[in-house]
């Protein structure tokens, strides 16, 4: 089974109060998500395995540590993932991005998928999967399967909120994929949204509706 970590540090807690705030406007919404996908990106990057080179400092040699080199990639999906994207690659630039599009049918809230394109090297990268809501866990599912089908071995999935009925759900279809949350919400409403969640993520960052 999965591990599901919830990143309670103070500064991500704060921030998202303010990103759930219905009187956030679009502007600080996008900063906010963009501040705390940086705070996650740190955390999540916390097991990357380090090598050691030699360098000279103006003082001496020094055998030092820099990362070993993995192939990292982040896919959004879209659109709201888009939100995250430039907050973790302030921290790994060299980082890939494909793109996963699907949105939700709102009468039976199965995904819709419509676009995906991820580097070639799928095989042999290291995937964190990033969208700020997980509610019933169609999307997140049906991503993690657009990705495993084109051969990714190695996927993280990132998100700002989940509700229990979404975690389970990834849990369940695919049990070796790691869940990294800011915060585990009550549940869903009869219109699959999280309660209390922050509204439609996708509308709130990019001002439509
Ligand atoms: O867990 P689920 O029940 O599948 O719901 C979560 C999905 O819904 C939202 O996207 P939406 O369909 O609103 O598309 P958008 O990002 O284009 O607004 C959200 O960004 C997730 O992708
Ligand atoms: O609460 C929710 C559920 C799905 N998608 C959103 O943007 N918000
Ligand atoms: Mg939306």
């Amino acid at each position: 089974m999965g591990k599901v970590y919830v990143f309670d540090h103070p500064l991500i807690q704060h921030k998202l109060t303010y990103i759930r705030d219905k009187n956030t406007g679009t502007k600080e919404f996008r900063e906010l998500v963009d501040e705390v996908a940086t705070l996650m990106a740190f955390e999540i990057t916390r097991d990357l395995p380090l090598e050691e080179v030699e360098i000279e400092t103006p003082v001496s040699k020094a055998r030092a540590k820099v990362i070993a080199g993995k192939k990292l990639g982040v896919i959004p999906i879209l659109r709201a993932g888009i939100g995250m994207v430039d907050g973790i690659l302030k921290l790994i630039p060299a980082a890939k991005v494909g793109h996963i599009g699907l949105y939700r049918d709102p009468q039976t809230l199965k995904p819709v998928e419509y676009y995906v394109k991820l580097p070639s090297d799928v095989e042999e990268r290291d995937f964190i999967i990033v969208d700020p809501m997980l509610a019933t866990g169609g999307s997140a599912v049906a991503a993690i399967d657009a990705l495993k089908k084109r051969g990714a071995k190695s996927i993280k999935f990132m998100c700002l909120i989940a509700a229990p009925e979404g975690v389970e759900a990834v849990e369940t279809a695919h049990p070796d994929v790691d869940i990294y949350i800011a915060a585990l919400d009550e549940r869903l409403n009869d219109h699959g949204y999280i309660v209390p969640g922050l509204g439609d993520a996708g509308d709130r960052l990019f001002g439509t509706k």
